[in-house]
């Protein structure tokens, strides 16, 4: 057996269950209970205090407990900062969990993707409420296939059997909706104890299970020895000369001898040993181990790349450039087409744009209707389009395969994004397949000795942005800065010039300057962008398309001087009737609320243009 004892060791299986529900509902409250009642704690200090204060005859806030395990974990002290393990009848469980409301959902999405149950808390009297809702959706999105329901607080209705039935069916025709398997619907108070781990004396109608009952009833995972074989590639090691494929096996099997293909190369190769770290060789190795794979020939995967059986059409994965997922969007602000991301999947990134958001989920009543974006905590079908084609399994509940995660550029977990399958493209519709630039931006930076930037100048018309704007490009220029004007009159003249100034047209018009501007900032450029853009609402899809190096410039000149300069006539014209739609007479003007910057343009011009020079450099410095 070849050594590997340097590499990493795999790590003890437990089941791992997500606890979810409204805020308030009593989720912390459980999470306290469930650890106390397992006799879980990690810290007996914790469990004196509860005995102190019972003694004393305080009630006990369970939810307490979690917070100063939080802070704990916070720390770094005791356990980790997102799974707490508690055991039941020498059945090993860990709790995902992670403070905060987004932490938790990004956690839902990677921590919890491998759960196999989750109870759902519903608080007795109020019943489903939007995070109810919210949560359940995530908990069918990444395949959850136990869901224990949890009545809480039935004490404050005094475990009337009417009303919790009542709950019971609202909350089941619900999940129903959602084609989620309900296990156990049960009435509980976390806070007393009843029909956590002890069975309710208030509810002795209830013949069902307990809490802890329910959850030691979770069957174990089927195997997925029996499936075709699937191992992502985690790294390529060499010892002593010799290289091997390190990895996790997904699902399936593979032994000495077998013929897999290494999937981006679509080359063959053959299993000429099979290691393990620390045991015994055997020749063989399936579905959840951490294994290492020497093959013949010597071929060099990347990671990221999929190992699968050669010969047998039924055992190949999908194969596409362009992917339909069920997104669930977790960006504070909303997502739009064209944005570009990283689509992590198993060991694998592959950048993708948002080639569509096909449908938009209603969370009142489940529907799917089209929608231009997808709000914060939304849910959406979209399509992403990455420049090659991408080897994937669809997601199934339960299975590890096609569970997609969105990163953006600094990494950050931006969506969770099952993937359903190959997109379609319609007819007349057309394949696109953007290409993500190899220069990062601080290389960019670098060679330009300055950031770039976006500087939206917006104002009335004749209010200065095209001077103010010239007036900085030509200082910006000599002093070595790589600087583009894009003048609303300029743009009109050529990109846009099948645009008119209809609310729609502006919009478009708007939409079509961000976008230039987004390319020459990713160019390294500094981008004066000079546009009434009249709207805030216009000028915030603006903003959403720009991202990072937005500014937003208010050029502010009193209207009444805007007028009386009237440089190129169009305010007589408008007054006369002569133009319609003149923003400022006769099409509003809305004053940037929160500008980045301010340019009082009804003073001296150099003065003004000097001022605008000092804030850009500032901005731009590296
Ligand atoms: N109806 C109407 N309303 C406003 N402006 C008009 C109109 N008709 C022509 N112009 C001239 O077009 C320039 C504004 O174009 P923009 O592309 O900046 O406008 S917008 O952002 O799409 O609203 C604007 O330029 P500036 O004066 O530099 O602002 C005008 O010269
Ligand atoms: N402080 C100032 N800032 C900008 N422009 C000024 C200033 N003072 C006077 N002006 C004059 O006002 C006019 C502004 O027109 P312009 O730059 O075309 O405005 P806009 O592009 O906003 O329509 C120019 O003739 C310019 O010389």
């Amino acid at each position: 057996m070849t050594d590997l004892s340097s590499s990493p060791r795999r790590h003890a299986v437990s089941t791992p269950i997500v606890i979810v529900g409204h805020v308030d509902h009593g989720k912390s409250t459980l999470i306290g209970r469930l650890l106390y009642d397992t006799d879980s704690l990690p810290d007996g200090q914790v469990a004196q205090i509860i005995e102190v204060s019972r003694k004393r005859g305080l009630a006990v806030e369970w939810s307490f407990l979690l917070d100063s395990l939080q802070i704990e974990r916070d720390q770094g002290v005791t356990v980790d900062s997102t799974r707490i393990p508690f055991q039941l009848n020498d059945r090993d469980y860990v709790i995902v969990d992670a403070p905060g409301h987004r932490q938790f959902l990004r956690n839902m999405i990677t921590g919890a993707a491998d759960a196999e149950a989750a109870v759902l808390v519903v608080d007795a009297g109020e019943g489903v409420r939007e995070q109810t809702r919210r949560h359940a959706m995530l908990l069918r999105l990444i395949g959850i296939r136990h869901v224990i329901v949890l009545m809480n607080k039935a004490d404050a209705v005094d475990f009337d059997q009417e009303k919790l039935a009542q709950t019971e069916r609202e909350v089941r025709a619900f999940l129903g909706q959602l084609e989620i398997p309900v296990t156990e619907v049960i009435p509980a108070s976390a806070r007393d104890g009843d029909n956590i781990a002890n069975r309710s004396e208030r509810a002795a109608w209830y013949q069902g299970p307990t809490l802890l009952e329910a959850l030691a009833a979770i069957p174990a995972p089927p195997s997925r020895w029996a499936l075709p074989f699937r191992m992502p590639v985690q790294d390529v090691y060499r010892f002593d000369g010799v290289r091997y494929v390190a990895g996790r096996i997904e699902r399936g099997t593979v032994r000495e001898g077998d013929r897999l293909v290494i999937g981006s190369q679509g080359q063959e190769a053959t299993v000429a040993e099979v290691c393990r770290w620390h045991a015994p060789h055997r020749g063989v190795a399936g579905s959840g181990e951490s294994i290492a794979l020497r093959l013949e020939p010597d071929l060099v995967p990347d990671r990221g790349d999929l190992l699968y059986p050669a010969h047998d059409e039924a055992a190949k994965p999908l194969c596409a450039p362009r992917l339909k997922t069920r997104l669930f969007w977790l960006r504070g602000e909303p997502l739009q087409v064209g944005e570009s991301f990283r689509l992590r999947l198993a060991t694998a990134e592959h950048d993708v744009t948002v080639a569509s958001i096909d449908a938009v989920v209603d969370l009142d009543d489940l529907s799917l209707r089209p929608g231009e974006e997808v709000p914060p905590d939304g849910f959406a079908e979209i399509t992403l389009a990455a420049s090659h084609n991408v080897l994937f399994d669809a997601f199934a509940p339960g299975m590890p395969d096609g569970r997609g995660v969105l990163v953006d550029r600094h990494q950050r977990i931006v969506g969770g994004a099952p993937l359903l399958g190959p997109a379609e493209t319609a007819e007349g519709q057309h394949a696109i397949h953007p290409t993500a630039s190899r220069v990062t931006p601080q290389e960019r930076s670098a060679l330009k000795g300055h950031k770039s930037g976006v500087f939206w100048m917006t104002g009335l018309p004749g209010s200065g942005k095209s001077t103010l704007a010239r007036g900085a490009e030509e200082r910006l220029a000599a002093a070595g800065r790589a600087v583009t004007v894009l003048d609303g009159d300029t743009l009109r003249s050529g990109l846009c010039s099948d645009l008119g100034f209809s609310p729609e047209d502006r919009r478009e018009n708007i939409r079509r300057a961000a976008h230039v501007a987004k390319i020459l900032a990713d160019a390294g450029q500094i981008v004066l962008v000079a546009l009434v853009s009249p709207l805030a609402e216009d000028r915030a899809i603006a903003q959403r398309i720009i991202g990072e190096g937005w500014h937003e410039v208010f050029v502010n000149a009193p209207q009444a001087l805007c007028e009386k300069r009237d440089p190129k006539g169009l305010y007589a014209q408008a007054r006369d009737g002569r133009i319609s739609d003149f923003t400022g007479v006769s099409a509003p003007y809305e004053a940037p609320q929160k500008p980045d910057i301010v340019l009082p343009a009804d003073g001296d011009e150099q003065a003004c243009i000097t001022e605008f020079v000092t804030v850009v450099n500032r901005a731009v410095s590296l």
